[in-house]
């Protein structure tokens, strides 16, 4: 028996330093960083008419990929309630649709410094009777599922139906055609449903207090370090508030991720 396992650990090639310097972040393939995202998240992070992701959190995080070394980023579509635990057990290096920092998620994985601060927003038709959070009462609210918004509707809007969906385009379809009164997502999502459907914002909800992070799984202190000196180096050299400006024009900027004035 001794000799066939000394066998066998000849035979098993062993991640040898070399191999830990190959990959220092401890990536699936190394060199190349796979990411789940989403495609209906529009100008977070979205799939354009070629099929190719976009938006303000793609373009930030390969700013941030190539900034640590990793020059192919591959993007790959995932129902958000299924990103944190593929992420986790490592199916994705990387998880990146603005997706809010909390304890919650900390418990699942880890997530690099926080890249965007904005607001929660009650989307509805100018028929449905939704006005503000006090007229979702007796009303259909659709969520889709692991957002905050699901859990922060589950505790505020207590006398409100909610229906869960898998993903926006399932939830804003049912908006537009009567099966829900209102839609709960992210607020520049929100304006760009509104505008492609004709659809009104009935309340914006601040969410500063979860900022969005990159969710990797835990255990990568290298992997993260990195992350956050990259994400930092965007801010200060005035990478991040270009694409800011690019993808969300007039919208107000979070002064903690601008260029130090000193
Ligand atoms: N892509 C999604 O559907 C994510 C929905 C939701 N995003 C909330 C958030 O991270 O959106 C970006 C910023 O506005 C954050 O302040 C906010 O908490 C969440 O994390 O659950």
């Amino acid at each position: 028996l001794l000799a066939c396992v000394s066998l066998f650990s000849i035979l098993t090639p062993t991640a040898n330093a070399a191999g830990a310097q190959d990959n220092p972040y401890g990536l699936i393939e190394p060199g190349e960083l796979r990411v789940a995202s989403l495609g209906d998240a529009k100008p977070y992070t979205f799939t354009d008419a070629s099929g190719n992701f976009t938006g303000f959190d793609v373009e930030f995080f390969t700013d941030v990929a190539h900034r640590i070394g990793i020059k192919k980023v591959v993007f790959i579509g995932q129902d958000f309630a299924g990103i944190l635990p593929s992420v986790a057990n490592g199916r994705y290096d990387a998880g990146v649709a603005a997706i809010g920092i909390t304890p919650a998620r900390e418990k699942t994985v880890d997530f690099s410094s926080g890249y965007l601060a904005g607001y929660l927003t009650v989307l509805t038709r100018k028929d449905s009777g939704v006005s503000d959070v006090n007229s979702l009462a007796k009303h259909r609210l659709a969520v889709v599922q692991g957002t905050l918004q699901e859990s922060y509707a589950m505790q505020h809007f207590t006398q409100t139906d909610l229906v869960r969906f898998p993903d926006n385009n399932a939830a804003i379809s049912a908006l537009n055609n009567g099966t829900v009164d209102a839609d709960f997502l992210d607020y520049e999502a929100a304006k760009d449903y509104a505008t492609r459907f004709n659809l009104i914002h009935a309340a914006d909800i601040p969410s500063f207090d979860a900022p969005a992070g990159v969710a990797i799984a835990k255990g990568k202190p290298e992997f993260k370090a990195a992350l956050n000196k990259a994400i930092q180096a965007s801010m200060q050299d005035g990478t991040w508030k270009k694409l800011y400006e690019k993808w969300f024009p007039g919208s107000p900027m979070p002064k903690q991720y601008l260029p130090n004035a000193g």
